[in-house]
């Protein structure tokens, strides 16, 4: 009996990697019966004769479990952010950022195609990136693209962790995994095409090694992410209020019409991102217009 992990899935094989190679494994014969279906980065006890045949014998337990895409024991996510007017939002970076608090997953923010900003434009997401950096986030940013110091600066946030890459189509995704590790040569504009395929199909996913570290070659999440959550936890989602909150007058508080809050008055005084709380306002809206139409529905 070996134990690795798995690096690769694809229509019914794992291929696992263990002392410094890889396995290629079936799932035992009972999984199916007891609902248990291997997912890319687990931890697996495993027998093999052969490199090219071998028997998961039980999947370890996992840390986290995402489904889209659906990879084990994920604790990183790289938020690819494109910084271009046109496509650039704090709504979008704000909700990335609370699906991966819910989830538990550590975001890195990285501010892609900057090099396409004039210098107004780029003094402009420094600033909003120190307020980011402010609240706890690790934000990485060049003025040039692909500058040696970024791509160090994420292979060091990768070593040791499984990875997922999240941002919308065209972010530069692909174009940052091919900068990470030249020779990869994802196509650009490919990974979404994954993302995006029925839910029935039978794909490939695999963990792909960046310096120390995995990152899956499949995009995690998307911009639509419903919160499932009520809205009154939201709160505990934004690491600047779960601070400030001990503060508020009311336990429970959410920040939005209660007297002598801690986060309006910081608000007030210019302390905490405007565009944020209108984003956690709208997210909170968002949450409970939700829930009323699933209670309807009912
Ligand atoms: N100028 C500039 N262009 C970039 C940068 N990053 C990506 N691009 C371009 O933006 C386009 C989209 O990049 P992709 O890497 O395909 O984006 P993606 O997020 O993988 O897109 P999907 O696979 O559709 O989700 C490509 O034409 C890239 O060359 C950058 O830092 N600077
Ligand atoms: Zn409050």
């Amino acid at each position: 009996m070996k134990i690795g992990q798995i690096r690769q899935s694809l229509s019914g094989f794992y291929d696992v990697y263990a002392d410094g190679q890889l396995y290629r494994t079936r799932a035992r014969g009972n999984f199916r019966k007891r609902r248990i279906t291997p997912l890319v980065g687990d931890q697996v006890e495993f027998d093999s004769t052969t490199p090219q045949e071998g028997y998961i014998l039980k999947v370890l337990a996992r840390e986290t479990e995402l489904v889209r895409p659906p990879v084990a024991n994920v604790d990183l996510a790289i938020v690819v952010t494109a910084t271009t007017a046109q496509e650039f939002s704090t709504n979008l970076l704000d909700r990335q950022l609370v699906a991966l608090e819910v989830a538990g997953i550590q975001p890195v923010i990285y501010m892609a195609k900057t090099d396409l900003l004039s210098d107004e434009v780029y003094a402009q997401r420094a600033t909003l990136a120190a307020a980011y950096e402010a609240i706890g986030y690790q934000v990485v940013m060049d003025r040039a693209a692909f500058a040696p110091s970024a791509m160090t600066a994420i292979k060091q946030a990768l070593a040791g962790h499984v990875a997922v890459v999240m941002g919308q189509t065209g972010a530069g995704k692909s174009t940052l995994l091919n900068h990470l590790r030249p020779g990869l040569d994802l196509a650009t504009g490919e990974i979404s095409q994954a993302l995006n395929r029925g839910k029935h199909t039978t794909r490939k996913i695999s963990l792909i090694e960046i310096a120390d570290g995995l990152v899956a070659d499949t995009p995690g999440f998307s911009s639509y992410e419903v919160f499932d959550i009520a809205a009154n936890e939201l709160t505990h989602y934004f690491p600047e209020y779960v601070r400030l909150s001990a503060d508020c007058k009311y336990r429970g508080c959410v920040h939005i019409n209660e007297p002598k809050c801690a986060v309006k008055a910081a608000l007030a005084a210019g302390e905490l991102l405007q565009s944020r709380y209108d984003d956690y306002l709208q997210f909170y809206e968002t949450i409970k217009n939700k829930k009323v139409i699933y209670n309807k529905k009912k």
